[in-house]
């Protein structure tokens, strides 16, 4: 026991001498942790109200949405992430964060590392290297659902400028919330007969909304008035402004389901960064924000300075059963509780498809030499239908009439130790559908099949999809679906109606002044074509963002740089479960 306090207190003497020293050297410590910046977080179920109702959420070190982490374009980040949910796996993706020689740190179970055990710890070091609104969440069964996210901001590098200026700025992050837990949700979707989650209970704002009252209950009769204290969990994110300044708005939205629209009312937004990438500044009332994209706007306070104002987030793209998120503008010296005296503002109409497409090609690369332009070729094309089907009578998505269904095994460390065919399918699947596919119909034969092969891309090709949307297995509906690609940015080279044609579609891709984003919607009916250089080793998921259709089966994995990835150090930590687990035990064994 002595020995043991006397050991301490040498400690603490140690400490404290550290401390001072690194007081004195204060300006040289600040700098050299500038380039790294380190968190120990920790998961957790915690009981939260984000809407007015107590449920369970994911927090991460107790807090709902997790911590922001805000970092200079070329700063390696460092999260030492330890899983204290007790009884299941978790990963955190980095949601717009390339990974350039980390592919294991991209944070996808199943394909760059395997989930993290209950108790464990993993540690994701990357870089960030480019300027942008991203955000983080989890990417292992429905934990983005569960309320797994949080924002990631990276600023300029230092003497960098922006391309534009502003005197503030503010965060939101928005989602959607569901009272029922997502282990019910995901049982619910793998049963038979299938049911479906419906639509959310509230709209969160920076994680919080209200169910069954509305702040601006003065102007609608269908709910009440809430009464909620300030600091309850539920109160709105009020913005604080000062009249006659211009304020940068940056908007992430993890929803697992809903496509938003976002407004402030009486004022104009002024968009000028899409996913992390600089666009021509357009000026717009209102903007569509679908799961998995990023914008930043500029708005300036010269409105009424008396006033505080709405800002809303209504659900677009599905029949709307979940009031808007709604928080406030607040003018200050006014009350932040004082209510705007107008009500909020009206989105277009859910099914408003035209005013969704309109905004959507107004989004561009900023002129000059910020974004680059796309190569004017591509080495190969792939198309990829996405059908709703049904496997053994449970409703599914699928690609190509493939739906994946993820092995234990990750992609990653199964191509580098060469165990294609037995950790995941070696057949490629297909790149095409049939030609006589009628998209405008159900589908004629529902039934699909499970799969878990990878498209395998030359290393720096230049690789374009085409995503062809069709007809649910309901008649006469066709569904919006935002997809995401890790690891790369892609060009948005158009959008079109019914079934992409070479001869009738072809010139009119945008060539000139592509946006260069990593999440892109399709549209009920139509297509979407993207063009990316695969320049990233790894194995990376693209899939639609909207979390119970994932869940469906609604993704692929791309894969390239396979000789890369052969002779890269991937931690054994990314690798322990499925048949590397196996592998390194037995090598360990020998060794
Ligand atoms: O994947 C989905 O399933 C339901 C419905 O199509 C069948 O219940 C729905 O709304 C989805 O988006």
């Amino acid at each position: 026991m002595m020995i043991k306090s006397c050991d301490r207190l040498v400690m603490i003497i140690l400490i404290l001498i550290l401390f001072s020293a690194a007081n004195l050297f204060e300006i040289s410590l600040a700098s050299a942790f500038d380039q790294n910046k380190n968190f120990q977080w920790e998961v957790d179920y915690i009981f939260r109200s984000p809407d007015c109702v107590e449920n369970v959420v994911m927090g991460i070190n107790g807090q709902f949405p997790g911590p922001t982490i805000r970092a200079k374009a070329g700063d390696t980040i460092t999260v030492n992430l330890t899983n204290n949910l007790r009884t299941e796996g978790v990963v955190i993706h980095w949601h717009g964060i390339k990974q350039f020689g980390t592919p294991w740190a991209d944070g996808t179970a199943s394909i760059s590392q395997c989930a993290i055990n209950a108790g464990e710890y993993y540690v994701y070091t990357f870089k960030v290297d480019k300027a942008g609104t991203y955000f983080y969440h989890g990417h292992f069964g429905m934990h983005r659902s569960a309320g797994l996210y949080g924002s990631l901001i990276v600023d300029v590098a230092d003497g960098l400028k922006e391309p534009f200026h502003y005197d503030g700025e503010f965060n939101l992050l928005l989602s959607d919330w569901w009272h029922q837990n997502v282990h019910e949700q995901a049982v619910a979707l793998e049963s038979n007969p299938f049911r479906w989650i419906g639509e959310p209970q509230s709209i969160l704002i920076n994680g919080r909304g209200q169910y069954n009252c509305s702040l601006a209950a003065q102007f609608n009769n269908t709910s009440g008035a809430c009464s909620i204290g300030k600091d309850a969990q539920c109160a709105p994110d009020v913005l604080k402004v000062l009249p006659n300044k211009t304020y940068r708005l940056r908007i992430a939205s993890a929803t697992s389901l809903s496509s938003l629209n976002l407004a402030i009312g009486n004022h104009k937004m002024t968009l000028v960064e899409a996913d992390g990438n600089y666009i021509e500044p357009v000026t717009v009332d209102n903007l569509d924000i679908y799961s998995g994209e990023s914008y930043s706007v500029l708005f300036t306070t010269d409105q009424d300075p008396t006033k505080n104002y709405w800002i809303s987030a209504s659900v677009r793209g599905r029949l709307p059963k979940t009031p808007p998120g709604l928080t406030i503008l607040n003018y200050q010296p006014n009350s932040p509780s004082s209510l705007p005296t107008s009500p909020p503002p009206i989105p277009p109409a859910w099914n408003d498809f035209n005013a969704s497409k309109s905004f959507s090609n107004k989004i561009l690369a900023l002129q000059g030499s910020l974004v680059p332009r796309p190569p004017p070729r591509y080495n190969r094309r792939i198309f990829l239908l996405n059908t709703q089907n049904k496997i053994n009578g449970i409703i599914k998505w699928s690609l190509n009439n493939i739906s994946l269904v993820l092995p234990p095994t990750p992609y990653l460390g199964a191509l580098k130790y060469g165990l294609d065919g037995k950790a995941f399918d070696k057949q490629n699947p297909p790149e095409n559908f049939p030609r006589d596919y009628d998209i405008m119909k159900p589908p004629v034969n529902p039934n699909s099949s499970y799969g878990n092969g990878v498209y395998r891309f030359e290393f720096r090709s230049t690789v374009d999809v085409i995503l062809q949307n069709a007809n649910i297995l309901a008649e006469g509906q066709s569904d919006v679906h935002p997809w995401h690609l890790h690891g790369h940015d892609f060009w948005i080279l158009g959008y079109g109606e019914g079934k992409f044609t070479e001869e009738r579609d072809e010139k009119n891709l945008n060539l000139k002044n592509p946006p260069l984003r990593n999440t892109v919607v399709i549209f009920p009916y139509g297509w979407t074509a993207i063009r990316f250089i695969a320049n990233n080793p790894g194995a990376w998921a693209f899939h639609c963002h909207i979390e119970p259709h994932l869940h469906m089966g609604m993704g692929v994995v791309f894969v390239e740089g396979i000789n890369q990835i052969k002779k890269m150090n991937i931690p054994d930590t990314a690798l322990t479960c499925g048949l590397t687990g196996k592998l390194l035990v037995h090598n360990r064994g020998r060794g």
